[in-house]
């Protein structure tokens, strides 16, 4: 049985907290930090794999508290020596919507900067994990939360489902981070640069066919047993050596990123403020809502 967690131990595999010892402990132990509201986490301790169920319906759309709360949760994860990490969502049609958007639109400076640099410190905290990382995308997944499943290093989709990352159709530019963290999927840079540039949504079939998906389950429950499988197929005496060659793989684009942070933020914030994009995206909000 798996049960919510938040704050686990140091050594050995994750061990299980009930519910309501966790929200004492993680209240008790990292001061200011406000305990989980919009994820669950549960760890096998047989296995050491640990679950993160995306939960802020209607579709999982990323803010500055949630993508903290999932970057908080993947470092308390790598200090208990867990061994790997599945990505998923409580929705059975939607992954994630990717930003807020209604928290991008006419929102004050302070509030976007917040909302970027969350969202820059997540896939950091994502992208550089020493865990073995799967996402299972049980439904839609477009933008931010594209770049969740592309940033994890093992991709099972469920059928009929959108993947994608379309920014530029929002008014937004790619960010060099995610172009990089796009190509390490897609090495091709002449169909990278087309997706990206063209804002090309997948169906679930043919992510499979061009690679950006790695395989297809026909339900959550499958998925779940194919991630676990995945994880599981790296002998746990490789952990370490697998995880130093991970971020060697990933450390030019982890530096990349570092150097060009601010400008990065200053980037967005020019972008998302100009009065067409803002303009555009009462539009598509309106359409979003229009389509229910
Ligand atoms: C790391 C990336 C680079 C950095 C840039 C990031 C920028 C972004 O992430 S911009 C976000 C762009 N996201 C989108 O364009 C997605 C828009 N949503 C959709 O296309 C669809 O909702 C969907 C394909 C994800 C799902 O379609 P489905 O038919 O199942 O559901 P809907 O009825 O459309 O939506 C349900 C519900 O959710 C609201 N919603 C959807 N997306 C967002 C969003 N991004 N932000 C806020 N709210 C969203 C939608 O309005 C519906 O709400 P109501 O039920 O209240 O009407």
């Amino acid at each position: 049985m798996a049960a919510r967690i938040m704050n686990l131990p140091k050594h050995g595999l994750c061990h299980l907290m009930r519910t309501s010892a966790l929200a004492r402990h993680y209240a008790g132990s990292t001061g200011s930090a406000s305990p989980p509201q919009f994820t669950t986490l549960s760890v096998d301790d047989k296995t050491g794999i640990a679950t993160l169920t995306l939960n802020r319906p209607p579709a999982n759309a990323l803010n500055a508290a949630f993508m903290g709360e999932i970057a908080r949760s993947i470092k308390e994860l790598e200090k208990s020596k867990c061994r790997g990490l599945i990505l998923t969502s409580s929705s059975e049609r939607i992954f994630c919507a990717g930003l807020d958007l209604k928290e991008c639109y006419q929102a004050e400076a302070s509030h976007l900067q917040g909302i970027w640099v969350a969202l820059q410190n997540l896939w950091h905290t994502l992208y550089s994990t020493p865990l073995i990382t799967v996402a299972l995308i049980n439904g839609h997944t477009v933008a931010g939360g594209g770049m969740l499943a592309l940033s994890s290093e093992y991709r099972i989709m469920l059928p009929n489902f959108k993947i994608g990352i379309n920014e530029t159709m929002v008014g937004l530019a790619v960010p060099m981070w995610l172009i990089d963290t796009y190509l390490n999927v897609i090495p091709n840079r002449r169909v990278a640069e087309w997706d990206l540039t063209a804002s090309r949504i997948y169906k679930s079939e043919h992510a499979l066919k061009a690679g950006l998906v790695d395989e297809l389950a026909a339900s959550k429950e499958q998925g779940l047993e194919r991630a676990v499988a995945f994880i599981s197929s790296y002998p746990k005496h490789s952990l370490v050596a697998r995880a130093i060659t991970k971020r060697q793989f990933r450390e030019k684009d982890l530096k990349n990123f570092e150097d060009n942070r601010q400008h990065d933020l200053e980037i967005f914030l020019s972008n998302i403020q100009k009065p067409n994009v803002q303009s555009y995206l009462g539009e598509y909000l309106e359409s979003l809502k229009k389509k229910a």
